[in-house]
């Protein structure tokens, strides 16, 4: 039986897909598993510098397996738990390293959840984008009550929480939910374009820039550029900010060492 996501490494960028395209790639517990792994593997392999998720057949994800809740029903079994952190899903823990959303097709509840974690989004044009538990008495345990409002409009992600409302790519791009749309089947290589973009940059650089924009979410402005300074001034210390500025007058590419 086919594994239910594929792990695969080109050069410094790893691409995570997600893989039961019959069931437009539902999470299992195999796959969230697959996924945790991965983001390990992201934070803790410095020959990694950027993540690419995407799904397979044409759809991104369409959230947790429905068939199997009525089989053996989450609610059943969360007694005690504390899913203010679920790993798979990038709630309540972000990668140290960029992630770069490739969505063909739909993108629902789940699907769209572990969007919100993902830093660079491009969708095929027939994307289309909800968050649909209410529709079927559900929660949006993966972040969405807390994280959608964050990101996109007040009003447009209110209405897609409770209405359950599908957007559309453009709707979506419009909204700020996604950047960039593409010809539809084209979005993993938009996404491995950027990808490769941000690769070639300096990873510290790189990585600082992200932890800057984690670390100071929702900081007053102040408080927030300590934070910033902090950060920043210790890229400036690193022999790849050397590198940059020599390339440059040597009108060559920078040959970053990640130090
Ligand atoms: C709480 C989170 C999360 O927030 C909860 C959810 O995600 S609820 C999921 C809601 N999903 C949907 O509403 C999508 C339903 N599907 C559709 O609307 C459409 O299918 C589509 C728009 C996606 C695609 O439409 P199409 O027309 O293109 O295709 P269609 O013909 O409809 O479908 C093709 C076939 O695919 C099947 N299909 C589609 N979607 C699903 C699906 N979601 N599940 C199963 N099968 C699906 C469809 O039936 C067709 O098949 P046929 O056979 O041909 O009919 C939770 C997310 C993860 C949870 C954690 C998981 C691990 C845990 C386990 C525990 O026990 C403890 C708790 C927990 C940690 C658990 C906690 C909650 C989550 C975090």
């Amino acid at each position: 039986m086919d594994a239910h996501a594929i792990v695969e490494q080109r050069g410094p960028i790893l691409i995570v897909t997600m893989n039961r395209p019959q069931v437009r790639n539902a999470l299992s517990a195999e796959m969230m598993a697959i996924m945790r792994d991965a983001w390990d593997r992201v934070d803790e392999d410095p020959e990694i510098r950027v993540c690419v998720l995407t799904g397979a057949g044409g759809a991104f994800c369409a959230g947790a397996d429905l068939k199997a809740m009525t089989q053996s029903h989450p609610g059943d079994n969360v007694n005690g738990s504390d899913l203010s952190r679920i790993d798979a899903l990038l709630k309540g823990r972000r990668l140290t390293k960029p992630l770069v959303a490739a969505v063909e097709g739909p993108a629902v509840a789940g699907g769209t959840e572990i969007l919100q974690a993902t830093d660079v989004r491009v969708a095929g044009a027939s994307a289309r984008f909800a968050v649909s538990e209410a529709r079927w008495g559900l929660f949006p345990l993966g972040g969405s009550a807390v994280r959608l409002v964050r990101q996109i409009p007040y009003t447009i992600a209110v209405e897609m929480l409770l209405t359950g409302r599908q957007l559309s790519a453009a709707e979506a791009r419009d909204a700020g939910l996604i950047g960039h749309v593409v010809p539809d089947g084209e979005a993993l290589a938009k996404a491995l374009e950027l990808a490769g973009a941000i690769a070639a940059n300096g990873p510290i650089a790189v990585q600082a820039i992200l932890r800057t924009l984690r670390e100071t979410e929702g900081m007053a402005e102040n408080d927030a550029f300590a934070v910033e300074s902090r950060i920043g001034m210790a890229v400036f210390r690193s022999d790849d900010a050397k590198e940059g500025p020599r390339a440059f007058i040597e009108k060559r590419t920078p040959h970053f060492q990640g130090r």
